[in-house]
């Protein structure tokens, strides 16, 4: 790295004795809003950190209170110490405070954001959607049972480490309700927001939102990590936000025609616009989606034999059919004429043109890869929640 960039970015040592002390900064690995995120090594144990150094003379440049962001920061920590310890969550492992600095040394994720890696590899299978949907559940039931809401869940705050693990983050907005406890302030990313929080913020009358949002963020992640484009997304955003309000996506794209009932199931269970009809994430966690042929020894199930007979119905007809549907066979007038009817060909069209546009080439009306790229009203409502905060 740059000897200038490392002089422009890592602060004056004077202001945080104690950390420089204790860990070593290397590299940059990240930026925030407000915050650079560098890995570090810990002196006396030679392991890997990610720290994250938020300069709060920045954000008094900004225009955002210093003491507001200072207290904005503690209560997020107060928020990490309580959901310390699972492990599908961020684990904060020290802190250090100085005049202009906060510093916050959290596990080292190797693999970085979710978003980053669903788009390099375009759309997650069934098995791996699974793998990581289970994860994340469990973790939001685990922020749930200390009665927290998280209020930002979306696969840039999901990161993955060296075992593709999930670990949920970016606490920022999550806060702590008290019992029949609801919300009214409008915040975290659009296309990820409850119909309950858009209605909270725009009628009067509107009840709250609790904690039930984080399951239908958990229901927009799902559905984007198998197709690669969000459920909601227009390109006018007061028609995404209509959309959201009355629950209207669908599984219609050409994607959808390869995914079993099992995922589409469990995403209309999530992506239910009433709040108190919304599965429950025990529930979530129980759904068939996640136990696929579970026949519990002794007693006879009729559910699961049935199950356990369509599934091998559907492979032994695809087996049957393999020689048709190998790319190996495919005709080339067939694979030239139209080949993006043919889904293996499809997955490299879709993979080739994402590396080489940095975007999607979508086909699908209303949807578009290129939404999961908007992120940038985060920016706007976080400002417009600190100042929340500050009242
Ligand atoms: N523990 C970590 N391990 C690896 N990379 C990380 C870790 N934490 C953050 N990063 C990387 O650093 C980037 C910035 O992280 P940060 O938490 O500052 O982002 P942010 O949530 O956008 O910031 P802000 O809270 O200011 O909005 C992340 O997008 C991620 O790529």
């Amino acid at each position: 790295m740059a000897k200038e960039e490392d002089d422009d970015n890592l602060p004056d040592k004077d202001a945080a004795k104690e950390f420089y002390a204790k860990y070593e900064p290397k590299e940059i690995i990240g930026r925030g809003v407000s915050s650079t995120v560098r890995r570090c090594i810990e002196k006396e144990t030679g392991r890997e950190y990610a720290a994250k150094i938020i300069d709060l003379s920045q954000e008094s440049q900004d225009g955002v209170d210093t003491h507001t962001m200072r207290d904005a920061t503690r209560q997020e920590i107060h928020i990490l110490r309580m959901v310390a310890g699972h492990p599908y969550i961020i684990e904060l492992q020290d802190v250090f405070e100085s005049e202009t600095f906060i510093f916050l040394v959290f596990e080292l994720c190797k693999n970085g954001e979710l978003f980053d890696y669903l788009t390099s590899v375009v759309t997650l299978s069934e098995k791996k959607t699974r793998y990581i949907m289970r994860q994340v559940l469990e973790g939001v039931r685990y922020v749930q049972s200390k009665s927290i809401v998280h209020r930002d869940l979306k696969p840039e705050n999901i990161l993955l480490d060296d075992q593709l693990n999930v670990k949920i983050t970016d606490f920022g907005f999550a806060k702590v309700l008290n019992e029949g406890e609801k919300l009214f302030e409008l915040c975290g990313t659009p296309g990820y927001l409850a119909p309950e929080t858009l209605k909270a913020n725009m009628f009067d009358d509107a009840p709250g939102y609790g904690m039930e949002v984080d399951i239908w963020a958990c229901g927009v992640i799902m559905f984007t990590l198998l197709v690669g484009c969000p459920p909601f997304w227009h390109r006018k955003q007061m028609v995404m936000l209509r959309n959201i309000m009355e629950g209207k996506y669908s599984f219609t794209s050409p994607e959808w025609a390869d995914i079993s009932d099992d995922p589409k199931d469990l995403i209309r269970r999530l992506l239910v616009v009433e709040p108190n009809q919304r599965i429950s994430l025990d529930d979530a966690l129980n759904h068939s989606f996640f136990n696929p042929v579970a026949i519990k020894s002794g007693g006879f199930n009729a559910r699961a034999k049935l199950r356990l007979g369509l599934v091998t119905v559907r492979a032994a007809v695809r087996l049957s059919r393999l020689p048709h549907t190998a790319a190996r066979d495919l005709p080339l007038h067939d694979a030239l004429r139209d080949p993006y009817t043919t889904r293996v060909l499809r997955k490299v069209i879709d993979g080739c043109a994402f590396r080489v546009y940095g975007h999607w080439v979508k086909k699908g009306e209303g949807q578009n890869r290129a939404a999961l790229f908007e992120n940038t009203p985060k920016t706007e409502l976080k400002s417009l929640y600190v100042s929340n905060l500050s009242r």
